[in-house]
């Protein structure tokens, strides 16, 4: 009975038991990444509101996510496909949206942010949003570059902001970075870890260093790709088709610039540029520079390296 008891005090005792489950999710941001996440915490029976900046956008994204639960349905139903649209519509019931982001945030246990990838953008962002809150709401970037400890330095909830980093598509890919920043509480790093694997991901935990540890070696890459491109040692085509069949990667790094974004991928590598602007690595691309200044930013456009269907 001793035993028992002393069980039951260390399991209230932990952290986890401590903080209440995540329940209401609101993900700010209804792009690639926003959309994704909104879509596999709908799907895990969390109760998500997506936010952005305009109804069109939501409905843009409201209809990326139903195309991908399609395809969902497709595998899981095989069988018996009538059972696919229930399937669906029951996840799309737990999205609603919304362009009023202070006000969703005043009932929501998690805050994921995946907005553009602009430190001055995410600040002002969980600034307000620091004020509109319950104190207990957790916040998160799904940031790709920027050092967490610098976005959450707009908000007085230090101990109550994270890193959580997903990997497109968000269906798909089943790791989740999760960053404990300096003034991370080891109770909210708990609950993002907790989040993610409910969500169905495998969390690596992370410290708040440059590039996490998926970009950190990624990015470099990719870089590499391009410069060996841009000094004509190879074709985009023949660097794409020899990482894929020489190194067994799924994409070639330019398949990949364009499934990322070329806007995305161009804030990650100035931003990096700006910090540490004497390494030649990081030096601008005028390759990248002018498929972005011509809009072409890869798959969401239609066009990027590569034209897209
Ligand atoms: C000098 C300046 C240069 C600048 C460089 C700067 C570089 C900066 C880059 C930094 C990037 C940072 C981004 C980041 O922070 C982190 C990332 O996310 S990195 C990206 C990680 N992702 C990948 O690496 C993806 C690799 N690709 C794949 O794994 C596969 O190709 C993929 C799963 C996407 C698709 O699979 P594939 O076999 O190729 O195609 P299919 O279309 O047949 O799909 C297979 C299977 O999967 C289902 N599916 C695919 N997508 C979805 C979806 N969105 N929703 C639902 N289901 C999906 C599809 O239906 C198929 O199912 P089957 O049953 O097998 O038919
Ligand atoms: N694209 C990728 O493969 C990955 C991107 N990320 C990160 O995720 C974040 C988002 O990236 P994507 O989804 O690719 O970008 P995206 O450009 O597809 O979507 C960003 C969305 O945020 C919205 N937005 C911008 N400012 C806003 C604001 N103040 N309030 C509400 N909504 C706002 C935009 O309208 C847009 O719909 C970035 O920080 C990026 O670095 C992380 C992992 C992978």
């Amino acid at each position: 009975m001793a035993f028992v008891t002393r069980q039951f005090i260390r399991s209230l005792s932990s952290s986890a038991a401590l903080h209440a489950a995540i329940k209401h999710v609101t993900i700010i941001g209804g792009g690639l990444m926003g959309a994704g996440i909104a879509q596999v915490a709908a799907s895990t029976g969390h109760s998500v509101v997506l936010v952005d900046t305009s109804e069109d956008i939501l409905k843009k994204s409201a209809k990326g996510i139903e195309s991908s639960l399609k395809r969902v349905a497709k595998k899981k139903f095989a069988e018996k496909p009538e059972d696919g649209e229930a399937f669906i519509q029951k996840i799309l019931k737990n999205i609603s949206t919304s362009t009023d982001a202070a006000s969703v945030v005043q009932g929501t246990d998690l805050v994921v942010e995946a907005i553009v990838e602009n430190l001055k953008v995410k600040q002002d962002l969980f600034g307000a949003l620091d004020k509109a809150a319950p104190e207990h709401t957790i916040f998160a970037s799904n940031t790709s570059s920027l050092p967490i400890a610098d976005i959450a330095s707009s908000t007085a909830r230090l101990d109550r902001f994270g890193g959580l980093h997903f990997f497109n598509p968000v269906p798909m890919m089943k790791l989740v970075e999760v960053i404990k920043a300096p003034g991370t509480s080891q109770q909210t790093f708990d609950s993002l870890l907790e989040f993610s694997k409910a969500l169905g991901k495998h969390p690596v935990s992370c410290k708040d260093t440059p590039g996490f540890i998926v970009n950190r070696l990624l990015v470099p890459y990719m870089l590499e790709a391009v410069r060996l491109h841009e000094r004509g040692h190879g074709s985009k085509e023949d660097i794409d088709v020899a990482m894929k069949l020489g190194a067994g990667y799924p994409m070639g790094p330019f398949e990949l610039l364009d499934y990322v974004g070329l806007d995305t991928s161009k804030f990650i590598i100035d931003g990096w540029h700006e910090k540490d602007p004497d390494n030649p690595l990081f030096a601008p691309s005028p390759l990248l520079n002018k498929l972005v200044a011509e809009g072409k930013l890869g798959k969401k456009t239609g066009e990027g390296f590569y034209k897209h269907k």
